[in-house]
């Protein structure tokens, strides 16, 4: 368990990223944090392995202060996985995910055995081991980071936009490889992401935040959902799946045309051909009434 208690930071020209956060993050759970550019995700993030340290409050882990924590070791002691993986490009993918076991002192033997039972891990081929980081796709080089993650086997790991920089297909395989990763290995993971749909699918607990890293809503992916706690966060969850919501036109209707499913900008996403028969409970818009689509059924459930 990870606790924030009435955490601030001012950085030294004087931006406040942090005003007064607390927060319990639950062991073996995901807690995402998300918010747009600037909110302090990364600063939260950083303060847990004291990459940077807080200008008052404290952050607990099961109890202990990190405070009286030597950073270099507490560091070790947590796995990190950044965003365009930050691997080192001189190095091997072998020698990239042996890193920090290697500079805790593991014989390169056995960190090399251990890094390729990683690779197993993360579902990329042992072939890959000897290849540079610049050798492997955006998608292969995110999986060596989260094996880069693992390397020492933390209870914690804290991934900071870990899939922002890849496509969506790939960050689609990458989410559900975490989900399975989870399932099977119980760790803390703490992820950060400006993308509340990626929060709403990793996370147990969804830490929604404004500018300030202050907290506008908290809880299960359900219940933030079926309650936004005021208008920002309806905004915030609301607008991003307004994207994928389908409406029928129904302009095309009072044409006698078959009935067309738009997409949130307008564009055709297909025919109903069977009116009243397809579409659950229609709504009353004048001009296009709208249906949940599978994804929307499953956040509401
Ligand atoms: N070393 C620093 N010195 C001064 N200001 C900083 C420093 N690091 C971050 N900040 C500022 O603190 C605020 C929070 O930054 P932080 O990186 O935590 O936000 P974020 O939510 O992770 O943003 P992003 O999604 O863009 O990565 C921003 O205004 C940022 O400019």
């Amino acid at each position: 368990m990870i606790e924030f208690h009435g955490v601030s930071k001012r950085f030294a020209d004087g931006t406040l990223a942090v005003d007064d956060f607390s927060l319990l993050i639950p062991s073996r759970k995901t807690t995402v944090l998300v918010g747009s550019s600037g909110c302090g995700k990364t600063t939260l993030l950083r303060m847990i392995n004291r990459m940077v340290d807080p200008t008052s409050g404290y952050v607990d882990i099961d109890g202990d202060g990190i405070a009286a924590m030597p950073p270099v070791s507490l560091r070790r002691s947590i796995g990190y996985v950044m965003q365009n993986s930050g691997l080192l490009p001189h190095r091997k993918v072998i020698d990239n995910v042996a890193t920090v076991p290697l500079l805790t002192g593991v014989p390169k033997k056995e960190a090399h055995a251990r890094a390729l039972e990683l690779l197993d891990t993360v579902g990329l081929d042992r072939s890959l081991a000897d290849r540079y980081p610049s050798q492997l796709s955006g998608g292969q080089q995110q999986r060596v980071g989260v094996a880069r993650g693992l390397a020492v086997n933390p209870n914690i790991l804290l991934m900071d936009e870990p899939f922002g920089a890849v496509d969506p297909i790939v960050r689609a395989d990458l989410q559900h490889e975490l989900i399975r990763l989870q399932r099977d290995l119980d760790k803390t993971v703490v992820f950060v992401t400006h993308d509340i749909d990626e929060a709403f699918l990793l996370g147990d607990q969804v830490v929604i935040l404004q500018v300030g890293a202050h907290i506008e809503q908290q809880g299960a992916p359900s219940d933030i959902l079926a309650n936004p706690a005021n208008e920002f966060v309806a905004d915030f969850v609301g607008s991003a799946r307004g994207k994928r919501r389908l409406m029928v036109d129904e302009t095309a209707d009072s044409r006698g045309d078959d009935l067309v499913l738009i997409d949130g900008a307008g564009y055709p996403a297909g025919v109903v051909d069977a009116p009243g028969g397809v579409l659950p409970g229609a709504g009353s818009s004048p001009k296009s009434r709208s249906i949940s689509n599978k994804t929307d059924q499953a956040g509401d459930a």
